[in-house]
């Protein structure tokens, strides 16, 4: 595998690091790590029992809000390569995105119990306008696909 960057959410400033799905100052939440490895994101998450659907499958909101949250990371780090900053060589990026639009195809039913992956591809930036596709799989079967349009922030503050 090719280098991994740091976790993308990791260097969210820490006024806009609380998000319940990814923000490494809440405690409470998924705290979800979005990785750039080559010219895709990569995320992992294993899901327990409390985000059950049915017995053994996990509930949609959840694998919705894994791909809302991968979503707004993956667009910060496309944001970053298109804009030449290097994420190993940084504490804090000046990119953040949040979820304009996202929509979720359910393929299959998610496993409960087994590591899902997401993964993120840039279809297209246009200035403030970021468009990723995502998968998300199990044991290498797709349940869901996801299409995030992510606007960058236009100032961190
Ligand atoms: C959560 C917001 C607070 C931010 C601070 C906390 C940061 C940390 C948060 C962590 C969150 C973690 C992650 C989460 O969970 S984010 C939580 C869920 N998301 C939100 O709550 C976002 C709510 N929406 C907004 O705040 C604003 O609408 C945003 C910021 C998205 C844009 O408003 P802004 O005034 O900035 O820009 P603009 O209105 O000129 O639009 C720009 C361009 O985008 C186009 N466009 C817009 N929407 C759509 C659409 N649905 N389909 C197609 N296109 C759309 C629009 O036409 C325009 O295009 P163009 O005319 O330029 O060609």
């Amino acid at each position: 595998m090719q280098n991994k960057s740091k976790a993308i959410q990791d260097l969210y400033p820490d006024e806009l690091a609380h998000c319940y799905g990814c923000g490494k100052n809440n405690p409470f939440g998924y705290q979800l790590k979005t990785y750039l490895v080559g010219d895709e994101t990569i995320a992992h998450f294993t899901p327990d029992e409390k985000f059950t659907a049915l017995p053994g499958s996990v509930y949609g909101g959840l694998v919705a809000s894994l791909l809302d949250c991968h979503g707004t990371g993956s667009a910060a780090a496309f944001a970053c390569v298109a804009e030449n900053i290097d994420l190993e060589n940084t504490e804090t990026i000046p990119v953040r995105c949040v979820t304009a639009s996202l929509k979720v195809d359910f393929k299959a039913p998610t496993p409960m119990g087994t590591e899902l992956e997401l993964i993120g591809k840039l279809r297209s930036i246009e200035g403030r306008k970021i468009w990723v596709d995502m998968t998300l799989s199990a044991k290498g079967i797709i349940c869901a696909t996801g299409e995030i349009l992510a606007i960058k922030l236009k100032s961190n503050v």
